[in-house]
């Protein structure tokens, strides 16, 4: 466990360009595996939910070079036949549990072998079992530990159709989707519940379309994969992180003065690239400059009521914002947030609770009423990479501030304390505690 405590800070305006979107590589790794050719990645995030994506394509047979700390290239799986039992670990990561779970689904074999899915203790106890029923329902041999982590599977992707919960995540969605592009037969995706997240369907299926596959949407509930497509190998460089931004502009704001995103994607189909939007209702100033994106400190942030199921890796920013916003502060829609590496409604708030926050919740909202009686303390990241992120960042307004197993960062942003430390941050190990 590595404790962290924010000393103190000196944030000056600053200028800010962030590593390549982890969401993006994602994508783009488990569609290059699948594409004819090698792949070339540039700007990729060398994070521990990546490195994890890169694994697991390479024990399914692609070929991995790095050729400098952020360029890959990635030669294409050949053979989906399997001539030995595979184990996959997916580490932390959710996007790779669900897209990979998918895509295994594609290896077959004549001879009993199949691909065991697995991951760590906290993987093991987020949801798996609508990935286990759509599959299954797709001519897919599965078994799981009652709709967890650990998952046993041998293919292949049959095609037809399948019914599919979307309520808990959208990952299980994009998965299939990416996976059924190399389905035997066309494939008929039903939505049967409420479809969260979706904002990173369409990441999805604007990655897909630059690998060149075919995907039509018939209606808010349908998806159709033409079968057995053909993607061909791409050379992308990785567009920034539109989460990681999320950060550097909460700093500006506590610090009182303005950060400058360089080549901020705001054209992403992701939700939270709209987040700065949401920063300027509370009474931030935002311009955007060629792909530049500043956001300045002008009066004090006001309390907002917002509907945050689009943006859901970027609630622990707005949280800790709210603390020290004027008036409540409403987000909404939000109880797939249960389902990340924290509850983040319940361990988010139990935490702000712990430097005085006034917050409440329930199962799809937190409110938060700003105040001035916050006090530093001990807080701990619980084992979640955003909560870390976010509440470290309160120590500009509250010096002393202690984050227990700050090591969480390393799943999306391993140099985030050097990048803190760059803008004026002064954040050192707690040796008291430790
Ligand atoms: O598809 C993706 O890359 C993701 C989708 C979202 O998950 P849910 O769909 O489970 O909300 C998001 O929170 C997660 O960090 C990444
Ligand atoms: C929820 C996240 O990731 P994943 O679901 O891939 O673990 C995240 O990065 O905030």
């Amino acid at each position: 466990m590595t404790d962290r405590i924010v000393t103190s800070s000196d944030i000056k305006p600053f200028e800010v360009t962030l590593p390549g979107s982890k969401y993006l590589a994602n994508r783009y790794i488990v569609l290059a595996a699948i594409s004819h050719g090698t792949t070339q990645l540039t700007n990729v995030p060398a994070n521990d939910d990546i490195k994890a994506a890169l694994q697991a394509i390479s024990i399914l047979g692609a070929d991995i070079q790095w050729i400098d700390e952020s360029s890959v290239n990635i030669k294409s799986i050949e053979n989906f036949e399997l001539s030995s039992d595979l184990i996959i670990d997916c580490h932390d990561s959710g996007t790779l549990a669900r897209f990979i779970t998918a895509l295994t689904g594609l290896f077959y074999s004549s001879s009993g072998h199949s691909i065991t899915i697995t991951g760590s203790a906290q993987m093991r106890s987020r949801p798996m079992n609508e990935s286990v029923v759509s599959l299954q329902n797709l001519g897919v041999k599965v078994s799981s530990d009652n709709g967890y982590l650990p998952i046993k599977l041998s293919g292949p992707i049959a095609g037809g159709s399948c019914e599919l919960d979307a309520s808990r995540s959208s990952q299980f969605l994009s998965g299939l989707l990416i996976a059924c592009l190399r389905a035997e037969k066309d494939t008929l995706i039903h939505l049967n519940s409420e479809l969260v997240s979706e904002s990173y369907v369409e990441l999805t299926l604007r990655a897909i379309e630059l690998f060149g596959g075919e995907i039509k949407r018939i209606n808010c509930r349908e998806f159709f994969i033409p079968g057995q497509q053909s993607l061909t190998a791409q050379e992308i460089q990785v567009a920034g992180d539109v989460v990681s931004s999320s950060y550097f502009m909460a700093a500006a704001l506590f610090a009182k003065t303005s950060c400058t995103i360089k080549h901020y994607h705001f054209d992403s189909p992701q939700g939270e690239s709209k987040f700065p939007q949401v920063l300027e209702k509370m009474g931030a100033k935002v311009y955007l400059k060629h792909d530049d994106l500043t956001v300045e400190y002008d009066k004090p942030l006001q309390g907002v009521e917002v509907d945050m199921g689009n943006m859901p890796d970027a609630v622990p920013t707005l949280a800790a914002i709210a603390c020290f916003a004027e008036g409540e502060t409403r987000i909404t829609n939000i109880g797939h947030l249960a389902f990340k590496e924290s509850n983040r409604i319940v361990d988010l708030c139990e935490q702000l609770r712990k430097l005085g926050a006034d917050c409440d919740y329930d199962q799809s909202s937190i409110t938060i009423r700003g105040s001035k009686d916050l006090n530093a303390g001990k807080v701990s990241s619980c084992h979640d990479h955003r909560l870390a992120m976010s509440l470290a960042l309160m120590g500009i307004r509250l010096p002393g501030l202690v984050i227990e197993h700050s090591e969480a960062v390393a799943k999306s942003f391993p140099d985030y304390w050097q990048y803190v430390e760059r803008i004026g941050m002064v954040i050192e190990p707690n040796l008291i505690s430790n």
